[in-house]
C-alpha cells in the first residue's frame, strides 16, 4: 500500500518537474551531463559562469538531467562544477532582488522542484563540491546522500545574514543531516563553515585534495550500493524522506505564500539590495574597478 502511494506521488510529482523541463531551452549549456561508459555514473556539473548562482534556466537544466539519469538507468548521480571556485552561490540575487512578482512565483516553484527532484533522486547521489557552497548551494549539496569537499572552501545556509530566513523544508534539509541543536545555531548565525568545521561536525562526510579526488571518493560511495537491489534501495530512501518531502508536498501553495509575502517585505528588499552591492563592490575592488 505505501510502496504504490510513494510510486503514485512520485508519478503525480513527475508530471510537475517533467513539464517545467519542455518550457526552458538555455542557449548555452547550463549544465554538463557525463556518463562513464564502465562505472555507469553521470556526473552533472553546473556550468553558469561566473558563480554557478541558481536562476530558473540553471534550475530547470538540473531538473531536465536527473529526469534523464533516472531514465538512462545510470547507476549513480555525482553532482559538482565546472567552476573551480564555486560549487554553487545559491540562488540568483537578482531572482530575489526587486523581482517581477509572475517570474518570482515560476522561480519559487521551480526551487521548490530542483530540491525534490534532487531529494528523491531514485539513484544513488553525491556530491563533490568543489567550491563554495553557500545557502541554495548549499541546499543542493545536503539533498545528496554524501558529500566530498575540497579544502579552504566554505558551506552553509547563510541567509541570516542578508535578512532572510530559510524555508522550512531547506531546515529540514539541514536537519537532515546536523544535530538539532547545531543546525538551530548555525541557521540563527548565518554560519558558513570551513571545509575542516563541515567535515568536524558531519555537513561534509570527507575531504579530498583535487576535484578528481572528490569524484573518485563519490563513486566509491556509489558503489558501495552494489549488492543492493536499486529499486528497495530507491524505495528505503524515498520513505525515509518522505515525512520531510511531505511538509513540502502537502502545502507547497502556503510555502509560496509566505515565501513571497518575506521575499517582498520592504525590510528584507532594503536588507538584500546592500547585500548585492556590498557583493557588486566586492567584485569591482578585486577587479581593480573601484
Ligand atoms: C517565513 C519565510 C519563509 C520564506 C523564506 C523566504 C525567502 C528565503 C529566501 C532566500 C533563500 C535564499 C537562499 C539563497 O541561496 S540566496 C543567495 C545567497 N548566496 C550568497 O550569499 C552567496 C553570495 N556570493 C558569495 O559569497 C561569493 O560570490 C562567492 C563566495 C560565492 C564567490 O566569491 P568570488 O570572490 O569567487 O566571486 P564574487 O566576486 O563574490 O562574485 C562574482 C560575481 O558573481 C556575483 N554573485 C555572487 N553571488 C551571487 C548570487 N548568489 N546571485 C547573483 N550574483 C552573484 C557577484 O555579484 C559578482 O558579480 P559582478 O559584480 O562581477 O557582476
Amino acid at each position: 500500500m505505501l510502496r504504490s502511494k510513494i510510486l503514485n506521488r512520485i508519478r503525480l510529482l513527475k508530471p510537475v518537474i517533467d513539464r517545467r523541463c519542455m518550457s526552458s531551452a538555455s542557449k548555452t549549456p547550463l549544465t554538463l551531463l557525463e556518463v562513464d561508459d564502465k562505472s555507469g555514473i553521470a556526473t552533472l556539473s553546473l556550468n553558469r559562469p561566473p558563480v554557478n548562482s541558481l536562476n530558473i534556466d540553471l534550475m530547470n537544466s538540473i531538473i531536465e538531467s536527473i529526469t534523464e539519469i533516472e531514465g538512462n538507468k545510470s547507476r549513480g548521480l555525482i553532482l559538482t562544477s565546472a567552476n573551480d571556485r564555486v560549487f554553487c552561490a545559491g540562488l540568483d540575487l537578482n531572482e530575489l532582488h526587486k523581482p517581477n512578482q509572475e517570474r518570482l512565483k515560476e522561480f519559487w516553484a521551480v526551487f521548490q522542484d530542483v530540491w525534490l527532484a534532487l531529494h528523491l533522486c531514485s539513484v544513488p547521489t553525491a556530491a563533490a563540491i568543489n567550491g563554495h557552497a553557500p545557502a541554495g548551494g548549499c541546499l543542493l549539496a545536503t539533498a545528496c546522500e554524501y558529500r566530498v569537499m575540497l579544502p579552504q572552501m566554505t558551506i552553509g545556509l547563510n541567509e541570516t545574514q542578508f535578512g532572510y530566513m530559510a524555508p522550512k523544508w531547506v531546515m529540514l534539509s539541514y536537519l537532515s543531516v546536523l544535530p538539532r541543536r547545531l543546525a538551530e545555531r548555525a541557521l540563527t548565525q548565518g554560519k558558513l563553515f570551513t571545509t575542516a568545521e563541515a567535515l568536524d561536525v558531519g555537513l561534509v562526510d570527507e575531504i579530498a585534495a583535487s576535484k578528481e579526488e572528490a569524484l573518485a571518493k563519490c563513486s566509491t560511495f556509489i558503489d558501495s550500493f552494489s549488492k543492493a537491489n536499486p529499486l528497495a534501495r530507491s524505495l528505503t530512501k524515498k520513505q525515509i524522506r518522505e515525512p520531510d518531502v511531505q511538509k513540502l508536498i502537502a502545502d507547497r501553495a502556503g510555502d509560496l505564500k509566505e515565501c513571497l509575502e518575506y521575499i517582498n517585505s520592504p525590510l528584507l528588499q532594503d536588507g538584500l539590495g546592500a547585500y548585492f552591492e556590498a557583493l557588486k563592490q566586492k567584485s569591482r575592488s578585486k577587479a581593480g574597478k573601484s
